[in-house]
Order: structure tokens, then C-alpha cells, then sequence
């Protein structure tokens, strides 16, 4: 928080979340309306994200970034080797950050993961309008990310029915429960709760475990997001009601992501 010189009337410092999106919106302006061409039939996202592997503590969909705010670079340029791994070692989807400037990603990433895997993959971006989904299906997304936190209500309503439109899955984030009630109203089905607060970027992974269970009942399904570092977050996040989880720097971090998803899931020794 900064204060102006002068007055004693505290003003806010834009979080990194309000940055990213002014940026977005700006860049929206500034580019061409997305071509439509045909996207190759849509993998079933919720489908993925509900369906039990036997032997598994709960869905996982792994993500694949060079970078971000929170965690700096990570020691992974070849996504699409990542993502090969993820999907052998039992992924059920895929999440690809498409953001270049933040994330080092871009919708070319997208489009080579989805051709590498046979798993649903996720644009995670920060989608700011109905267009940009259609974008997202055009390049050949099964899911969008939105985040109802950084959305007004109109738009986040737009967005989804764009979803629908296009037959692409949106998983809709919040980071509170009052969020993810709108979320609710606006029409999602699939709902992230972030236990990251992308203003502050401080993680708290009782976040999801707090919320989720208010949920379950008026979902299909429910993802817990971010901070997930060992098998006992994965039992907590499935006995508090999420049907999968989105896991990205524990699996990066490691020499080989691949045997750390394997690992995060007791697949393998050496987990905790
Ligand atoms: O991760 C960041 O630093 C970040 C900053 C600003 C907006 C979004 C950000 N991350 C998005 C996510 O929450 C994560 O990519 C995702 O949930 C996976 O989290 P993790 O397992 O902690 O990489």
C-alpha cells in the first residue's frame, strides 16, 4: 500500500492481477478481431476433470510455463516435452499459460502441446472478452480460464455463454468465496478456487479447503489451484470436495517434471 504525500486518505497500489488485466484490455485494442477457422473437435474438459483413475488420489492437470510473476524463470524452455511427460505420467489435462510477456507462452505453445497430447488442454490466460474465447477455440482450446475475481459480471456472463457457444469448457477461478458465487450466477460449472491471490501473490492452501465445500453440491466440478507441493495437499484438496487439482512450480522445479507428477501422485517413491 502507497500513501500520497499529503493526504492522510490511504490509496491502493494496483496488485499484480490489476496490472496484467489493464494490460490485457489494452492489447485487445490493439489487435485484429480473431480469425474463425475450424478447430479440431473439442476434448471434454469436465469430462477429464471428473472421471476416477483408479490409483489415484485425485485428478491432477499439470502446467506447463517458462515463468511467472511469483516464481521467476523455471528451468524448462521445451513445454511440449513437459507436457508429453505430464500425459504419461497420468495428467488428465493440460494447462498451457499463453500470456508472453508474464509466462514466456503463447497460443503457438497451445497449438504445439495440443498436438503433442491426446488429453484436454486449458489456455490459461487472462481473458478480458467474449472474442478472445472464440479465439481460444479457433487455436484449438478444449477449456478457458476466466477469473471471475478480475471480471464485472456482464462480461464474466458474456464470456461463458461465448464458451458454451463455441463448445470449449470454461473453468472459472475465484479466490473467494464471494467470487465464486458470482461465478455460479454468471453460469459456470467448473469452478477453480485459487489459493493464490494474484494481487498479493501470497498462497494459502487452506483457501481451497476452506471454500470448496460450499460448492460441491452446485458444480460439476471443482479444481484447487496453485501451492500444491505433496501428496497430503492432493488427499486434502479430494476430501474437500475437488474432483482435480492444478499443480505447475512443484512439477517444474524438478530435473525431471514428469517423475515429480508421478511422485506428487504416489505413483513412485520418494513423495511425501
Ligand atoms: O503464479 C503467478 O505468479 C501468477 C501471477 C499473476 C497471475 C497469475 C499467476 N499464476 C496463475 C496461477 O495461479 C498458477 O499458474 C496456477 O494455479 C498453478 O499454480 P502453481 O502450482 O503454484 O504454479
Amino acid at each position: 500500500m502507497t500513501t500520497t504525500s499529503s493526504a492522510a486518505k490511504p490509496v491502493e497500489s494496483p496488485g499484480t492481477l490489476d496490472v496484467i488485466m489493464a494490460r490485457k484490455r489494452r492489447e485487445l485494442g490493439t489487435r485484429p478481431p480473431p480469425t474463425h477457422g475450424a478447430h479440431p473437435p473439442t476434448r471434454d474438459f469436465a469430462q477429464a476433470l471428473v472421471r476416477r483413475v483408479p490409483g489415484h488420489p485425485v485428478n491432477v492437470i499439470a502446467e506447463v510455463k517458462r515463468k511467472s510473476p511469483s516464481g521467476g524463470a523455471f528451468p524448462h524452455a521445451d513445454v511440449v516435452a513437459v507436457a508429453r511427460s505430464y500425459e504419461a505420467a497420468g495428467a488428465c489435462a493440460i494447462s498451457v499459460l499463453t500470456d508472453g510477456p508474464d509466462f514466456g507462452g503463447s497460443l503457438e505453445d497451445l497449438v504445439a502441446v495440443r498436438a503433442a497430447v491426446s488429453i484436454p488442454v486449458l489456455r490459461k490466460d487472462f481473458l478480458v472478452a467474449a472474442s478472445e474465447v472464440e479465439e481460444s477455440a479457433a487455436w484449438g482450446a478444449d477449456a478457458v480460464l476466466l477469473i471471475a475475481d478480475a471480471l464485472g459480471d456482464t462480461e464474466l456472463r458474456e464470456m461463458i455463454a461465448a464458451a458454451k457457444q463455441v463448445r470449449v469448457a470454461a473453468l472459472v477461478e475465484a479466490h473467494t468465496e464471494a467470487h465464486a458465487e458470482r461465478a455460479l450466477a454468471a453460469g459456470a460449472s467448473i469452478i477453480g478456487l485459487n489459493n493464490r491471490n494474484l494481487a498479493t501473490l501470497k498462497t494459502d492452501t487452506g483457501t481451497a479447503l476452506r471454500v470448496m465445500p460450499t460448492l460441491r453440491s452446485r458444480s460439476t466440478a471443482l479444481v484447487a489451484e496453485s501451492g500444491l507441493k505433496h501428496l497430503a495437499d492432493l488427499t486434502a484438496a479430494r476430501d474437500a470436495g475437488a474432483n482435480a487439482v492444478l499443480v505447475g512450480e512443484s512439477l517444474l522445479r524438478d530435473a525431471d517434471p514428469g517423475r515429480a507428477l508421478r511422485r506428487l501422485l504416489g505413483l513412485e517413491g520418494g513423495g511425501t
